[in-house]
């Protein structure tokens, strides 16, 4: 018997995230070759046209799994009877605009979604927030949805730890494959912690392995933690074709499980572990075993990780009390 479809809302459909992604998802990279998929974009008033022809382009692909495409200028309708929410569509930081200002901007677009998830959405939803600021904008979404479960609500740091995995397979002259259990801890921001001490590389601890304190601290950590401004330096705009790839594989992986003996990266609605105020979405170590996140337990943290760990983490605690005090969580 076929599978019945699943219905993945994608926000900022028109954007340029959006035109990497849709076709992805229409193909069967999001969650597998044989689950046909239903779209339903969701896209501000002046963006429905561009989104109407990424939609004919769709149309022009005939992908076997693509059971239909809706488009919507309102929330709620978008949400209805969704299984999977891409949260893409965010308001970039404007000149001049302080983090409060973003934050509120943003929670002008994160608690009306919140809101609709929470009306319409599947009782199976998964979230994965991509806009940025991407963990506290997936904080609102999930305060006003009340009536979903806490941990259906993510955002992304796969892009981090994707970044991570290849500036250290550089640096060893290694493969991809050979490296396990990397993590990106904290904010999805310049704060965030990517830590090689837990990570292994042909089975050997990966820190070892570089063996070159001054390369991690002045050269790794800061490459990958502001890979996402230089890719805007060099491009002229923010990544697009590597930040959906990030979303196909966080989304893959939360729904068809992370591969025995390794680990990803992603934040996820904090429970107190590794001293991670409860509530906060936060990046961790995590697998995903029968359509859920765990955390990682049981990692050594020595004094220099635990440092940043707080460091990306007391940002975020800032960014909560920022939209608390804006009434928005
Ligand atoms: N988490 C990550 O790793 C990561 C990586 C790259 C980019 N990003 C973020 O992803 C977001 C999107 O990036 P992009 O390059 O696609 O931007 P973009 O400007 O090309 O597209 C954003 C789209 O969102 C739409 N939009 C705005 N408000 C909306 C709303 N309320 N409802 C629905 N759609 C709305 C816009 O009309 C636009 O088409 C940005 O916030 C960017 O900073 C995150
Ligand atoms: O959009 C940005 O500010 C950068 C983006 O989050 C990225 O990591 O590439």
């Amino acid at each position: 018997m076929s599978k019945a479809p699943v219905n993945v809302t994608v926000t900022g459909a028109a954007g340029q995230i959006g035109y990497a992604l849709l076709f992805r998802i229409a193909s069967g990279q999001l969650l597998g070759a044989d689950t046909p998929v239903k779209l339903r974009l969701l896209e501000i008033p002046q963006a429905v046209k561009a989104a109407e022809g990424t939609a004919m382009e769709l149309d022009d692909c005939a992908f076997p799994l693509l059971q239909g495409i809706d488009i919507f200028d309102d929330a709620t309708k978008a949400f209805e009877g969704a299984n999977v929410g891409l949260l893409v569509g965010a308001r970039p930081r404007g000149k001049g605009m302080e983090r409060g200002d973003l934050l509120q901007a943003n929670g002008g677009i994160f608690k009306p979604q919140g809101e609709a998830i929470n009306a319409g959405a599947a009782d199976d939803i998964r979230v994965l927030v991509v806009g940025n600021p991407a963990n506290t904008n997936a904080l609102i979404a999930q305060s006003n949805a009340p009536d979903v479960p806490a941990e259906r609500f993510t955002a992304m740091t796969r892009l981090d730890h994707n970044r991570a995995l290849t500036q250290l397979a550089k640096k060893l002259g290694v493969s991809i494959n050979d490296i396990k259990k990397l993590t990106i801890w904290g904010n999805h921001s310049a704060t965030q912690y990517p830590d090689l001490f837990n990570a292994e590389v042909g089975g050997g601890n990966a820190a070892k392995a570089v063996g070159d304190q001054a390369w991690l601290e002045n050269d790794f950590i800061p490459t990958v933690a502001k890979r996402g401004a230089a890719i805007i330096e060099a491009r002229g705009a923010s990544s697009a074709a590597s930040a959906a790839n990030a979303a196909i594989d966080h989304v893959f992986d939360w729904v068809n499980g992370t591969p025995e003996g390794d680990w990803t990266s992603a934040a996820i609605p904090s429970d107190g572990s590794y001293g991670v105020p409860e509530g906060l979405i936060s990046s961790f170590p995590v697998v995903s075993r029968e359509g859920k996140w765990e955390i990682v337990q049981g990692l050594e943290i020595d004094e220099f990780s635990r440092a940043r760990i707080d460091a990306s983490v007391n940002e975020l605690v800032e960014e909560r009390d920022t939209v608390r005090k804006l009434g928005l969580v």
